[in-house]
């Protein structure tokens, strides 16, 4: 397959490039009517409103000319179909075999189905068993308690889900710990009554340096708090897909829960990665929030492309970002609930498309993942919101409302959207009354996506991580890059195991570079 630069359709967007940065969006509305009924979709209980793109008709036909060209549902089919193309670590990638719902086999077949199947049963009985009390700690107590230990995918997830979805937690108090240095850790301690607390260690490889320090951390505490020798086996699990490696640890890998080299660890939170939600809010929200996932799946798989969520939100950030140079974009959730979404997106965007050869092992020549940040509203709109009005750099934003508010929720939704609503208008419209002092004029014509859920539940919350999810796979089909390895941050964990020794012993730091080998020396001197 030619390389995108090399494609017809992306040298034809390339050479309307001016056009389209210049393209008058409020113009566009001007010229047609129907814009916001032909430029917006609905799917999963989310309506995403694009129309406030610089998009005509025409550039829009140009874009999926180009996700035709760069066979967006070919590269689609294969990965729903197990192929592995995850092709640096020789892996499939089947975390939407994951959401498929119990006794359908799904895209990658029987066996695949029966794993995840038995794998779901099993976190269903043993997170019932413990939040009813059937299944206590060593010493009697019930759980009341559960520290999650794990970083980046095995961490981010859970927590998004369990924030989001707070109002349903009926179950055990879930504490998150993924930093190492020590204070998510003890203060999930200071909160938890040791005899009352399950530790749950989560890493994919079961050899993350963070988390395999925080357990044994917690498994000492354990130790010394809990009077009862088995405490390990009835207080610590393990979720990962290096079973071999659950012994190192002292624990027994029997009573592990499993997850599979095809699963990335950005991708894990449907997996026994997610073991945290089944407890904190039941086996039966957790299965809601799959059936939500499995639903943008379908979607994906099934919708032709111009009616396409996941296929419009990555044609349009390419879009902004590729062609018209747009190096980064704000994620804006106007609900506290979806504060940690930004952060989520981070990683599964920054850590899957951060890269720059093709598949083939060459060097791309144009800009691939955008710089994703974000708040909440209206909070950003006090902060970093200026900049998007009235800076130099234009900043496509991603604003996600909620229609219902939870119920039993206080606040005023109102507001919420009114203030919602207006920022993306404000965004668009600008202010330049020619009699207006330059400082206040607002240049406009600045993009942004809606992505309104009818309600925050666990399907629509589903719904809404698996189509950034897929739109992060059109992207990366579209670059044709790799989008499931992640070899860039190997280098930094074996130079910080290098450099272990050599901060805490007082030996000559010959070789080492000037500026780590003065880092190092004032950090001695300072720590004494
Ligand atoms: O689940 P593990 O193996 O501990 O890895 C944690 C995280 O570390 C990374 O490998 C690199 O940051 C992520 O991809 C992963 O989610």
């Amino acid at each position: 397959m030619k390389t995108l630069e090399h494609t017809e359709a992306w040298q034809r967007l390339w050479a309307s490039r001016e056009a389209i940065a210049t393209q008058s969006i409020n113009g566009l509305f001007a010229e047609d009517a129907d814009r916001f009924e032909d430029f917006s979709l609905t799917a999963g209980g989310m309506l995403l409103d694009y129309s406030k793109q610089p998009l005509s008709r025409q550039t829009r036909e140009r874009l999926l000319e180009l996700a035709r060209a760069r066979d967006v549902i070919g590269q689609r089919d294969a990965m729903l179909a197990g192929e592995p193309i995850n092709a640096s670590e020789g892996r499939a990638v089947l975390h939407t075999a994951l959401r498929v719902p119990e006794g359908e086999t799904g895209w990658a077949g029987a066996d695949i189905a029966r794993a995840v199947e038995d794998t779901r049963s099993r976190m269903a009985e043993l997170a019932e068993a413990i939040r009813t009390g059937r299944r206590t700690g060593a010493t009697g107590q019930p759980i009341e308690h559960v520290i999650n230990i794990g970083i980046g995918g095995s961490d981010l997830g859970p927590r998004l889900v369990l924030e989001a979805l707070a109002p349903l937690a009926d179950g055990p108090a879930v504490h998150f710990v993924a930093n190492v240095d020590g204070v998510e850790l003890q203060q999930a301690m200071a909160h938890c009554d040791p005899e009352r607390t399950l530790v749950l260690v989560v890493s994919k490889s079961f050899g993350t340096v963070e988390t395999m320090a925080n357990a044994h951390e917690a498994m000492a505490w354990l130790r010394r708090r809990v009077p009862a020798d088995n405490v390990l086996e009835r207080q610590v699990m393990a979720v990962t897909a290096s079973l071999d490696r659950v012994r190192e640890l002292g624990l027994d890998p029997e009573l592990a829960l499993p997850m599979w080299d095809w699963v990335g660890g950005r991708y894990s939170l449907w997996s026994a990665v997610g073991f945290a939600i089944v407890l904190g809010i039941g086996p039966e929200a957790f299965e809601s929030l799959l059936a939500g996932a499995h639903a943008m799946d379908r979607h994906f798989a099934e919708a032709p492309l111009e009616s396409n969520m996941p296929v419009m939100l990555g044609l349009v950030s390419v879009l902004n970002g590729t062609l018209l140079g747009r190096r980064s974009q704000a994620v804006v959730p106007y609900t506290e609930r979806l504060g940690r979404l930004s952060a989520y997106l981070q990683q599964l965007v920054m850590e899957s498309n951060g890269k720059s050869v093709d598949r083939s092992g060459h060097p791309v020549t144009f800009s691939t993942a955008a710089a994703i940040w974000g708040q909440t509203g209206t909070p950003g709109q006090h902060a970093f919101f200026q900049a998007l009005h009235q800076g130099t750099d234009v900043v496509p934003v991603d604003f996600i409302g909620v229609a219902r508010p939870v119920a039993g929720e206080r606040g005023d939704p109102l507001e919420l959207t009114a203030n919602l609503f207006a920022q993306s208008q404000a965004l668009m419209q600008g202010r330049g009354d020619a009699d207006m002092a330059a400082e206040r004029r607002c240049p406009g014509n600045r993009p942004s996506n809606t992505i309104l859920l009818e309600a925050l539940t666990p399907s629509s919350l589903g719904a809404l991580i698996a189509l950034y999810e897929h739109r992060t796979f059109v992207e990366a089909a579209l670059w044709g890059i790799t989008a499931f390895d992640q070899f860039g941050v190997e280098l930094g964990k074996v130079l910080a195991a290098d450099l272990k020794p050599l901060i805490a012993g007082g030996q000559a730091l010959d070789g080492v570079d000037g500026s780590t080998a003065g880092l190092i020396a004032r950090y001695r001197d300072w720590r004494g």
